[in-house]
């Protein structure tokens, strides 16, 4: 980023208004964001929920006006925070209005839809520099990977005002063509999310909470992120992750190489293929982790800590005696290293790029495969162990039921599996996202560290 002046800041600050089409969760934060930094900010949602949300925000520092158009001609950065699926429409309600000579971006998880929906409806006047928070809206942006695109600016001085506009996020810019963007956003978070959300699946599938003791079987620093993480997705809105893989084309193909991955693995497993299995994973290791020195971005954590089962407000069975985890054949981590390594995918490359679910995936993987004795354990029990066969098969199942509505683009099923999961665990999210919070804080803060 070059330097601006504090003159030059200032003055922008005094002069400029900063619009947002759709107050929901990243939208809000951005208003909030970037009006308590000092900036005028206006900002919309729906316009029949106008009076709502005009009441709701009365005390905060930004003006809510009544649509997207009066957002649009008074504004001379314009950022749409709205459903990736209505992008298309939405653009084209209100990019007419954009004022003349405005800088228009949005903040849709997939940039592909975004970028055309701006090159059909925007005036040719209107620069195109748009943006991505890689993160939740819980999660705080400082230090966080933040995507700039600069697709169609015509003044030297449009990016920098984007960038000064972005500072006070405190995150780290990442610049890349939008075709770029998505290429890696594929392979980070459309793949991750769908293992989560498959292992989500199974456990539904099954009846099974995982932290309930009395199965006893899923229990260790690996399960209680396996746990946690599938939680924390399913307590978020069904869009935000529909939109991004269904959107996304490159997602279809990577998400359907993690459902044949594991759909093999497994395959190999029933058929007590030992050789051709172990030899698969080895080859798979060796892609992935073989150049891999230093310390593993999850060693000396103790994950253990962070399980459902050792907090008591819901599960009055718990049990203070520590179980040691018996073999997992660890389906899931075991396909996504052969989908990187099928797809000749270096996972590392992307970590500039990394959410913190993506990091965290990493991580996990990087410990079965790298921690001594681990990896040969699991081989083992995959091959002999019936302990986990009917949960990996239903893993299966529910890896191949994702990766075809996500190629369907079928939005309408999407929404309608996601929301049984999430019936199923609702009870336990508000648990899941403060020892989720702070087993990802912990994560976070030290992988920075190695
Ligand atoms: N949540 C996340 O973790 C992240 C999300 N994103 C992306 O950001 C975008 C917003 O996501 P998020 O904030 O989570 O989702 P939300 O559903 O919370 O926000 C979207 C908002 O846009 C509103 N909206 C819909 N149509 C219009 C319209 N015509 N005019 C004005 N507002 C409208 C929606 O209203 P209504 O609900 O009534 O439809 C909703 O309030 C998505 O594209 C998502 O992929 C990016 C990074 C992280
Ligand atoms: O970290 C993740 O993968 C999340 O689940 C949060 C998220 C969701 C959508 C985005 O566009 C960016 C981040």
């Amino acid at each position: 980023m070059e330097s601006v002046s504090e003159q030059q800041i200032l003055q922008w600050k005094a002069t400029k208004t900063i619009g947002i089409i759709g107050l929901g969760d990243m939208g809000l934060l951005y208003a909030q964001r970037f009006s308590n930094a000092g900036w005028k900010v206006v900002g919309c949602d729906k316009e029949d929920q106008y009076e709502i949300i005009k009441q709701k925000y009365a005390n905060c520092n930004f003006e809510v006006v009544l649509n997207g158009h009066y957002v649009s001609r008074i504004s001379d950065y314009i950022i749409y925070s709205v459903e990736a699926a209505n992008i298309d429409r939405i653009v084209s309600m209100y990019g007419p209005s954009s004022k003349v000579g405005a800088i228009v971006g949005g903040q849709t998880s997939c940039k592909s839809p975004e970028i055309s929906a701006f090159e059909k409806y925007l005036p040719q006047d209107i620069e195109i520099i748009t943006i991505h928070s890689l993160h939740g809206p819980k999660v705080n942006p400082e230090g966080q990977p933040l995507v700039i695109i600069d697709h169609r600016s015509y003044k030297p001085t449009s990016l920098q005002f984007v960038e000064t506009v972005m500072s006070c996020l405190k995150s780290k810019f990442v610049y890349l063509t939008f075709e770029e963007h998505d290429r890696i956003t594929a392979d980070t978070q459309a793949v991750t999310h769908a293992a989560f959300l498959s292992m989500g699946c199974a456990w539904e599938k099954c009846k099974v909470y995982p932290w309930d003791v009395v199965d006893n079987k899923w229990v260790g620093g690996l399960e209680n992120v396996k746990i946690n993480i599938s939680l924390r997705i399913y307590s978020n809105k069904w869009h935000v992750y529909a939109g991004l893989a269904i959107t996304n084309p490159h997602a279809h193909q990577q998400v359907l190489q993690y459902a044949t991955s594991a759909t093999e693995l497994f395959s190999l497993c029933l058929s007590n293929k030992r050789k051709e299995f172990t030899e698969r994973i080895m080859k798979a290791k060796e892609f992935v982790f073989g150049n891999h020195t230093g310390k593993l971005l999850l060693e000396d954590l103790h994950l253990e800590k962070y399980s459902l089962s050792n907090n008591t407000n819901i599960n009055n069975n718990r049990s203070s005696e520590v179980h040691l985890p018996p073999p997992n054949s660890h389906l899931s981590l075991l396909a996504i290293v052969d989908s990187w390594y099928q797809l000749g995918i270096d996972p590392y490359d992307h970590m500039i790029c990394s959410t913190p679910l993506f990091s965290i995936f990493l991580g996990v993987s990087e410990f079965l495969f790298l921690s001594p004795n681990l990896l040969e354990q699991t081989i083992e029990a995959a091959l002999t162990d019936n302990l986990f066969r009917k949960d990996d098969l239903e893993f299966v199942i529910a890896a191949r039921e994702w990766s075809s509505i996500i190629s369907a683009e079928n939005f309408p099923l999407y929404q309608k599996k996601f929301e049984t999961v999430q019936e199923f665990f609702k009870l336990r999210f508000q648990e899941a996202n403060v020892i989720g919070n702070e087993m990802i804080k912990t994560i976070l803060n030290h992988s920075k560290k190695n």
